[in-house]
């Protein structure tokens, strides 16, 4: 299994392109099953989770190619098989994704529940709820969700989601569009890359109103058609790469990172003591002094994202001062303490809360993850310090950032990929 090799210490500093988001492409691609097609999406990133939702994809019979080069991904033909198989689906959770554009379109799928993972339970109760109220029979049976349109169709419905989720949202937008009448989607997740599903969703011919908002209106019936749609930038990626510019001391400029995707990091990266500014091409983002502990709480967009509370802590674990940490969407999500602290780190947690005391230096450790945004938090604890961090389980990130060490390695980091 590869590693990541990385002598710390030294500041980062020049332009690092951020790529399409993972989060983003992955019910994009979903979208696919909802047309014949071609539905192009540019700005593609190249990551496993894509190539699993490509595998599943083809497996349901659609032609899917992606062109690296030209990072694109084009999305063809109707689906031929209707079940998602446990096979798949393990290996990435929003395989969940293809249940609404299949149950929509041909009146029938059979998905297997996705199960729990390292952050947490991660139940879909929201999802079979949602497609129930939009007509669908629901049964789960031998491990697979089982559904069923009477007469082939879903009925628009208003839904009011208990609790805001992105994964349900996304799903029942896309069923959605091609449902029988008007939906209306109350509490609905507001993150831009549902935003960003639904902009493409109205390329491809769908009626969609309240995008951006909590509430959103779908007049549904509609054929969607062929088109072509970029991948948003993903703002998970670039608030990484935000922490970091900021744990190094350097500077880097994010191309393509938008402000207003990053939510309230970017308004705690400045408390903590580091100036992030808006450029034309991008963010760039500096630490010129000590960084400063500043508490957060994790919580939906525009809220602090949970995707970047692990990354966030390790930042914190060289703050000058005590930060304290809560996490209120995952009840798992602490997986990287005991490594950073393996590092040096002062961290004490209780429930949902971590309270990081800051210390002047990391050490370097052979540490390993068991989740993506874990183990990039401890790529950017081996940034900051002192001599050789091993970061093992590398699969975890190749998940969903882009040629990491190579972006980190042309902007100053010593990393370097050890083939397993
Ligand atoms: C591929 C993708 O986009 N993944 C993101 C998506 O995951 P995902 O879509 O799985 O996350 P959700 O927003 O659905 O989950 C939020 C919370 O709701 C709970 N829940 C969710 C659905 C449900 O049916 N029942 C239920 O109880 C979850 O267990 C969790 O506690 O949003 C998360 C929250 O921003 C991010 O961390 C993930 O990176
Ligand atoms: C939790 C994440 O992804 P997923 O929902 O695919 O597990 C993530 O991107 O941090």
């Amino acid at each position: 299994m590869d590693r990541i090799r990385i002598r710390g210490g030294k500041p980062l500093s020049g332009r690092v392109p951020i790529s399409g988001a993972k989060n983003a492409a992955l019910p994009l691609m979903a979208a696919g099953l909802l047309a014949d097609g071609p539905l192009v999406l540019t700005n593609a990133p190249d990551l496993a989770d894509i190539a699993t939702m490509t595998l599943l994809l083809r497996h349901h019979g659609l032609q899917v190619e992606h062109d690296k080069a030209a990072r694109t991904l084009s999305i063809s033909g109707s689906a031929t098989e209707l079940e998602a198989p446990y096979d798949i689906v393990r290996r990435m959770r929003a395989s969940v994704l293809v249940l609404g554009p299949l149950l929509a379109r041909h009146g029938r799928a059979r998905v297997s529940l996705p199960g729990g993972c390292a952050i947490g339970t991660r139940p879909v109760d929201l999802h079979i709820k949602g497609l129930e109220q939009l007509g669908a029979e629901i049964e789960i049976t031998s491990g697979y969700i089982e559904a069923r349109a009477p007469g082939g169709k879903l009925r628009g419905a208003r839904i009011i989601f208990p609790q805001v989720s992105v994964g349900a949202t996304e799903n029942l937008l896309m069923a959605a569009c091609l449902a029988e009448g008007e939906t209306e989607l109350v509490n609905a997740a507001r993150e831009p890359e549902i935003s960003d599903l639904a902009m493409c969703l109205m390329r491809m011919g769908a009626r969609i109103e309240g995008i951006g908002t909590d509430r959103l209106r779908v007049e549904g019936g509609a054929t969607l058609l062929a088109a072509t749609h970029p991948i948003v930038p993903d703002r998970i990626e670039a608030g990484t790469y935000a922490c970091a510019a900021a744990i190094t001391g350097g500077q880097l400029h994010l191309e393509g990172a938008r402000l207003e995707h990053l939510g309230s990091v970017a308004r705690v990266l400045r408390d903590a003591g580091v100036d992030v500014a808006e450029t034309h091409t991008g963010l760039t983002v500096t630490r010129r002094n000590g960084l400063r502990g500043a508490d957060v709480m994790t919580e939906p967009f525009p809220g602090f994202a949970t995707d970047m509370q692990a990354q966030y802590m390790a930042l914190m674990t060289v703050a000058e001062g005590a930060s304290m940490i809560t996490e209120t969407i995952f009840e798992n999500r602490f997986m990287h303490v005991p490594e950073l602290m393996r590092m040096g780190a002062r961290i004490n947690f209780h429930g949902s809360s971590a309270i990081v005391r800051g210390v002047p230096r990391l050490s370097g450790a052979p540490v390993m993850a068991t989740d993506l945004r874990a183990s990039v938090s401890l790529v950017l604890a081996g940034l900051a310090a002192e001599g050789e961090t091993i970061v093992n389980r590398v699969y975890h990130l190749d998940r969903g950032y882009e040629s990491v060490e190579a972006k980190l390695a042309s902007v100053g980091a010593e990393i370097e990929r050890l083939p397993g």
